[in-house]
């Protein structure tokens, strides 16, 4: 049975009534690195900072490492590593400086900050004032800070917050190499979805408080709505003999699009056989931003249908 090294039971977390939260089952297994995802003010930080323990959840139950954020706080803790919105450092000290103060806190060996240094790539410039460090820099100056006690998870809240593409692309690389090369789980949350699905081995979609979809990337991926891309004559015909056999059509330039899982020699066949003239037919397979978009959308759609 696969390992799970955070499961959630229900957790839900309400602000005066208004479930940011809303009963969430979240799996995240061990190992990898967990991409959660969703919107701007859909719920991820509330997530995290109840998986970590700084807020109570209104119900349910949040383990880590098989055990009870509310119960084992601190023993879960020494396992945890995290960066919450921006990292938080002295800027007039040097990343050594700022390094040493979490290690004095932590209690660990001395040798661990150059060890988290080098990880984060930040070796060459330790004693540089951390004020004239770039945003790139001090954001993996946050995950070094995370990082400081060999954690066996690490969470971080939007860690490519504010930085430029080439920023975004570092730390993106540093947070790919770091379960293999640590042997370490990661969760990461963002609301980029690109972003995710380039670092990311498994995906949770969070939006207005629900998880809406849960599983790895390659999962995700094959959610991909394939559409048939037809070019039949005559055109209107073939389309109208589409709607009444029940497909949902939709007409593009000189093709019709059929967004459903269906199988392209079928729907030749469908045609030929009723006389059209089939000369073209593929399949046409949207990408991960559209899905997420179509998920999201599909979500608020329901919501509005369960309203009315
Ligand atoms: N302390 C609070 N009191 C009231 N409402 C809150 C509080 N914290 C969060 N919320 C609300 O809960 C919802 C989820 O917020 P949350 O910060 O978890 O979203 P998010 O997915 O992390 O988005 P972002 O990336 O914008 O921070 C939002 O509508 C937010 O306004």
């Amino acid at each position: 049975m696969k390992k799970y090294l955070i499961e959630t039971d229900n957790l839900t977390k309400k602000f005066d009534g208004f479930a940011a939260v809303n009963s969430i089952n979240l799996k995240i297994p061990q190992g990898g690195i967990y991409g959660f995802l969703g919107p701007n003010g859909a719920g991820k930080s509330t997530t995290i900072r109840m998986l970590l323990g700084l807020i109570s959840p209104t119900e349910g139950k949040a383990k880590l490492f098989d055990k009870s954020i509310d119960k084992d706080r601190l023993d879960i803790l020494k396992k945890v590593g995290s960066m919450v919105e921006n990292p938080s450092y002295y800027a007039h000290l040097t990343a050594y400086e700022n390094l040493n103060i979490i290690r004095e806190i932590l209690n660990v060996e001395k040798s661990e900050i150059e060890r988290v240094l080098n990880i984060v790539g930040l070796l060459e410039v330790k004693d540089k004032k951390v004020k004239k460090f770039s945003m790139g820099m001090k954001q993996r100056l946050g995950i070094a800070q995370a990082l400081i006690g060999n954690p066996e998870l690490l969470i971080l809240d939007e860690p490519t917050n504010g930085l430029d593409p080439a920023g975004i692309r570092e730390i993106r690389a540093l947070i790919k190499g770091l379960p293999e090369k640590l042997g370490i789980t990661v969760v990461v949350s963002s609301h980029i979805l690109s972003e995710i699905e380039l670092m990311a081995t498994d995906v949770g979609i969070i939006n207005k408080g629900n998880l809406i979809f849960q599983g790895s990337l390659e999962e995700l991926q094959k959610r991909s709505l394939a559409q048939i891309k037809i070019g039949a004559e005559p055109k209107k015909e073939a389309i109208d003999h589409l709607l009444k056999r029940g497909y949902q059509v939709e007409e593009r330039d000189k093709y019709i699009y059929i967004k459903e899982f269906s199988s392209p020699s079928i729907l030749t066949k469908e045609l030929v056989i009723n006389n059209f003239e089939v000369y073209h037919i593929s399949e046409d397979k949207s990408n991960l931003e559209d899905i997420f978009l179509d998920i999201t959308r599909k979500e608020n759609q329901d919501e509005i249908t369960n309203i009315n």
